[in-house]
């Protein structure tokens, strides 16, 4: 069957909208997607917007797959919070992205503040990843294998693990993860290297030291934690994305996208700005097809991480505190609908809409040839 009707008419139909997840499939995107947290998941009004897959074909997990939840004492794994979400997704027909095995933060004490030769803490990394990953098995569609690796400066941070193994934990722990689950897309994943400077040599420096060991590493997260007014230019973001894949990786993603207001309540043009931010952030993984996607860090203002991290700043995300969609959902909408009418060819848009459920609910006429 030949579906000839595009996304601009499905935007046309009185009433009827497409939603962010179908519209950046139709725009060749892989997913547009959102984290989420084990608490949110017993508010029925969140849900339904969460578990719509037209709206989100994506889920991150915001804390329940970290070290500290997973390993909280050496050689006791619990997989219950993890596996709360990734049945979740999975349910939803959503494509779930794993965060995160080696990361300094959110370590358990036992781990972080542990006596360790090179030896013992590499058997712990090992441990740790291989029981994780091989838990998740299957289920992954990305790992983001090493969290935060890097100082602003573009130098190693100190942390466990690069103070007692130095900086071979980075392709030792892709190795361990590659080995848990050769077809998961492994990742290295941090923020401030979504422009152009020093931590993002930083982050080419890893692919480079990760690829040289011999291990596999398939894509760049750029975490995008942002400031409202002060993101780096499309063409910085452009440029980034294309040094990562210079350097060997094949794809990237924008993997905790939030654009903050420094101080609240934003007015207006505050929020007129945050959708030019956002759209500018949605351009910039349009315009590479080796962008797979974007990950907003949840969806919603009422269970961003923000206010309770950076002290009056919040207000980051395209929905607000009553799920109502602000200015920014408007821009990333039409953003991803405008390169889904003007670039995606109609097979695109034929695989994309053919499904979906508000074209068998509103009776969109369709077309057919040769069948
Ligand atoms: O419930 C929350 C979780 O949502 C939270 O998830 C982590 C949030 O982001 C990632 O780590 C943070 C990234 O941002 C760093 O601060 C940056 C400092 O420089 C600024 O220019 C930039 O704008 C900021 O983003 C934080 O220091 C990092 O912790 C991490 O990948 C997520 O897992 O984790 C804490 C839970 O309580």
């Amino acid at each position: 069957m030949y579906f000839s009707t595009t996304a601009a008419a499905l935007l046309a139909i009185p009433g009827a909208s497409a939603q962010l997840n179908q519209l950046a499939k139709a725009a060749g995107k892989l997913y547009f997607g959102s984290a989420t947290d084990n608490g949110e998941l017993t508010d029925a009004a969140y849900v339904a917007i969460l578990e719509d897959a037209n709206m989100f074909g994506q889920i991150t997990p915001g804390n329940g797959q970290k070290w500290e939840y997973t390993e909280p004492s050496q050689g006791q794994f619990d997989y219950t919070s993890g596996d709360q979400i990734v049945d979740f997704a999975e349910s939803n027909g959503q494509i779930v992205r794993c965060h995160t095995l080696a990361w300094y933060s959110q370590l358990p004490s036992w781990v972080g503040d542990g006596t360790w030769t090179v030896d013992t803490l590499t058997s712990v990394l090992n441990t740790h990843i291989a029981n994780e990953v091989g838990h998740y098995k299957g289920q992954c569609r990305s790992w983001d294998v090493v969290n935060e690796a890097l100082n602003e400066d573009g130098t190693y941070r100190e942390n466990v693990f690069y103070t007692v193994i130095g900086e071979s934990y980075i392709p030792l722990a892709f190795e361990a993860t590659a080995a848990a689950d050769p077809d998961a897309k492994l990742y290295y994943n941090d923020y401030n290297i979504e422009g152009t400077g020093a931590k993002q040599d930083g982050a080419v420096t890893i692919i480079n030291l990760v690829k040289d060991a011999g291990a596999k590493i398939d894509g760049v997260g750029m975490q995008a934690h942002l400031i409202v007014g002060t993101i780096p230019t499309q063409s910085d973001l452009e440029t980034s994305i294309n040094s990562y894949l210079s350097a060997g990786v094949t794809e990237v993603a924008y993997t905790e996208l939030d654009i903050r207001f420094s101080s609240l309540p934003p007015d207006d043009a505050g929020l007129q700005q945050q959708a030019t931010d956002y759209g500018t952030v949605t351009q910039a993984c349009l315009a590479v097809d080796a962008c797979v996607g974007i990950t907003i860090w949840d969806y919603t203002d009422k269970y961003s991480w923000i206010p309770g991290v950076f002290a009056g700043s919040g207000a980051a995300l395209p929905w607000d505190e009553n799920l109502s969609e602000k200015p920014a959902y408007s821009t990333i909408s039409s953003v991803l609908a405008a390169a889904a009418t003007g670039s995606a060819s109609n097979a695109t848009i034929t695989t994309t809409l053919v499904t979906s459920t508000l074209i068998t609910a509103t009776s969109v006429p369709t077309s057919t040839s040769g069948s």
